[in-house]
């Protein structure tokens, strides 16, 4: 619903929101032009005397002189006849040059407010605010949701590294700009509101114009007492007598309220404050256009100008919503079918495997019905099964497609009930792997559904985890079924291998490290950092194998550990490898796993080829932040991997210290263990706020996370705690 909503508000809105959003962004320039062009004096430096008295020796017709809400002071006077405007310096009184309202801005100015309409085209602008803030609201309720609750909202954000770019680019500049858009939209909306009598104006109180006025001769305006006491920035109006009549009064406006200031004394005669109603009204109206504040008002500017970034990937999004469910031939109605496969997909990866799906079942002769889990029906017919293949988002939460599934399930006829099997998308490196995939499955059982087979789970899209999965749902169907799954690749560079080091033969895990170049003459490394992850593609396989990288592009190599697998096709092509020969390779960004910005300190954790990106950020640890590194390996003379480059970070300071543990040697010992001995070490970096970073197999992840919660539990942490405030990352394999 809350999508819904979303998408719709946002569609209408588009065109007059663009509109509204850039000319908003160029108005929030006229204050701070307007500021730019003319001294502001600080409030305590002049009194509003001090600026009449300079004002009158150079205009000696002066009828006005007005503080705007930037800050900048004009003159109005008359002069052989004619009245002008001047902007003068506050601090001589002297010109700075004519002041007119700006044709371009006062258009502007127009179209902003109404579409260069009358009335309705204000109240076209007031709907465009409501609009707008009605996108804010529930973008904001989007984005608490992705980021797995409101405190991460504004936290370092994850993204899938399946995630495609306009999520991506939509979700970050919202962030960014969410606010800001807010504040405008809603004192627009208030603004419209009270234009249209929907809201009621709250009244300026005006003082009494006074009975009696001294009537002697007129006093300097420099020795004014009111003026005197009246500080310029308080500032609003201040219209002079008429220079004849001894009965005339000076006029002064301030922010707090007005009255009239006799010319012979200069004594208060009346006065009338505006009352809070007022100034809040005023406050919210300069809020609104960056008067108050000029520099709010370019906060505001640059919030705007996201709108049309923001109108275009919302609008990619939409559509690659729209088209995420694949065209399918031969897709059977919901009544005639016997497998019903539905599908929760929040970024449609998933949509690609459950077409493999669509097709190995067709292929196995079913008739088979593939829908979005909302669309989860009360009635199937003919149907002999449900599967379920299901994304998590956010922290555990339910994806886009599926977000209407248990309420719709809650509500089926209790005579409903189909065997069915789950099949959860995700990724381990988010706290609650799998989890909406649980929730369903708890949910079917709760139904006394029967269970085809037991929930299985693909991390990162695994194609071997897929194919392994409907091999044996084939078996629990009575066919025999062969799922090709075939991931759509991003294009790929020919890399060729320049350098290699070989280690871990003597201890039986026989592992290299390899850089490569661009293998074209002249051409350069696509972009990437350490931590993030090169796709491999070997020789005669499907899928392509992901590794961490170990360097950066300005390295000026992509580099990579790897460790020869037992009949593992992609390791084994890569340990093989020869200089001069080539790899086809893809970079996919990995942006969760980077230490984070500051000076806190960075614990990295790491096994065997898990090295590889924990030196990548050694190695770019040239502000030499503490960072000290627990590493893991079978016997420090064989596979103690980058031994002489560590020890030179430890010497350049990049390093601040570095713990080994070596299994296979004459006092065996894990990285856990490592640990272990320095609990006070890190107790004391967590409680300095502290990051850890962990890379390498899950067996160790799981065995460091262990450790790390004994140690951590006299401070009151624990890991889940850690990976919620993103001090935790783990890239396990
Ligand atoms: C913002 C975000 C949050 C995620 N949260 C989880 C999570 O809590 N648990 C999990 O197992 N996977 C999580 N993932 C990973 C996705 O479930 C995984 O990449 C999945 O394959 C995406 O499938 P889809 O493209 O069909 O939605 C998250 C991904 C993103 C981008």
């Amino acid at each position: 619903m809350l999508r819904r909503l979303h998408s719709f508000a946002g569609l209408v809105a588009a065109l007059f929101l663009l509109s509204t959003a850039i000319t908003g962004a160029l108005l929030s320039l006229e204050p701070a032009l307007q500021r730019a062009a003319a001294p502001v004096p600080a409030r305590g430096a002049l009194s509003v005397a001090d600026v009449a008295a300079k004002v009158l020796l150079v205009y000696p017709g002066t009828e006005q002189i007005e503080r705007l809400p930037s800050g900048a002071v004009v003159v109005y006077f008359t002069e052989d006849g004619q009245t002008a405007a001047d902007l003068i310096d506050p601090f001589t009184g002297t010109r700075l040059g004519t002041y007119q309202q700006s044709a371009v801005f006062a258009w502007l100015k127009d179209l902003h407010r109404a579409f260069l309409w009358d009335d309705k085209g204000r109240a076209g602008a007031g709907i465009v605010a409501l609009l707008l803030s009605v996108l804010c609201i529930s973008g904001l309720f989007l984005l608490a949701a992705r980021a797995g609750g409101w405190r991460q909202l504004f936290g370092p954000m994850r993204s899938a590294a399946s995630g495609t770019v306009s999520p991506r680019l939509h979700a970050e500049l919202a962030r960014i700009a969410a606010l800001g858009l807010l504040l405008s939209a809603l004192t627009g909306c208030w603004m419209s509101a009270l234009r249209f009598g929907l809201l009621t104006e709250a009244p300026e109180l005006e003082a009494d114009f006074p009975q009696s006025v001294a009537g002697t001769a007129a006093a300097p305006v420099g020795a004014l007492p009111a003026l005197q006491q009246t500080d310029l920035v308080d500032l609003h109006q201040l219209i002079f007598p008429s220079r004849t009549d001894l009965q005339d009064l000076y006029a002064l406006r301030t922010h707090q309220g007005s009255g009239y200031v006799d010319q012979a004394t200069g004594a208060w005669l009346s006065y009338a404050d505006y009352g809070s109603g007022a100034r809040l009204q005023t406050f919210i109206v300069e809020l609104h256009t960056g008067e108050a504040y000029w520099w709010l008002g370019l906060v505001f500017g640059v919030a705007a100008l996201t709108v049309p970034v923001l109108a275009v990937t919302g609008v990619q999004i939409w559509w690659q919503r729209r088209r995420a469910m694949p065209h399918l031939q031969g897709n059977s109605a919901a009544d005639l079918a016997d497998t019903i496969v539905l599908v929760g997909s929040e970024t449609n990866s998933t949509w690609g495997f459950a077409n493999a799906l669509f097709e190995g079942l067709k292929a196995a002769g079913c008739r088979v019905h593939l829908a979005p889990m909302d669309q989860l029906a009360n009635h199937y017919a003919k149907a002999e099964r449900l599967l379920i293949l299901t994304s998590t988002y956010g922290d555990g939460d339910v994806p886009a497609s599926a977000s209407q599934f248990l309420p719709k399930l809650q509500k089926l006829p209790p005579t409903l009930s189909l065997p069915f099997a789950v099949l959860g998308f995700g990724d381990r490196q988010f706290c609650s792997f799998c989890a909406f995939a649980d929730r369903v499955t708890k949910a079917l059982l709760q139904r006394q559904w029967p269970q085809l087979m037991a929930t299985d789970y693909v991390d990162r899209q695994s194609a071997a985890t897929f194919k392994h999965w409907g091999t044996a749902l084939g078996k629990a169907i009575g066919r025999p079924l062969t799922l090709h799954y075939t991931p759509e690749l991003p294009p790929s560079h020919t890399l060729m291998l320049v350098e290699r080091q070989n280690y871990g033969e003597a201890v039986q895990t026989p592992t290299c490290v390899l850089r490569f170049k661009a293998a074209a003459p002249g051409s350069a490394l696509p972009t990437f950092s350490a931590g993030d992850l090169v796709g491999i593609l070997p020789p005669g396989g499907a899928a392509p194998r992901f590794y961490s990288l170990a360097s950066a592009n300005t390295d000026g190599v992509l580099e990579i550990c790897v460790r020869q697998q037992e009949n593992g096709l992609c390791s084994g092509f890569l340990y093989n490898l020869k200089l001069g020969e080539t790899a086809a390779g893809f970079i996919q960004k990995n942006a969760r796993f980077k230490p984070a910005a500051g000076k806190s300190p960075i614990l990295l954790i790491g096994a065997g080829t898990g090295i590889g990106p924990l030196i990548g950020f050694i190695r770019a640890n040239s502000a030499q932040r503490p960072m000290y590194l627990y590493w893991g390996g079978r016997l420090a003379t064989a596979d103690f991997l980058y031994q002489d480059e560590l020890n030179s970070c430890l010497a350049e300071k990049r390093l601040t210290q570095l713990h080994t543990a070596f299994s296979r040697s004459a006092t065996p010992a894990y990285v856990q263990d490592a640990l272990q001995q320095d609990g006070a070490q890190i107790r004391a970096l967590m409680q300095a706020g502290g990051q850890i970073l962990i890379c390498g197999g899950r067996r160790m992840a799981s065995d460091v996370a262990t450790t790390l919660n004994t140690l951590l539990a006299p401070l009151a942490l624990d890991v889940e705690q850690l990976k919620k405030s993103g001090q935790y990352i783990e890239d396990s394999y």
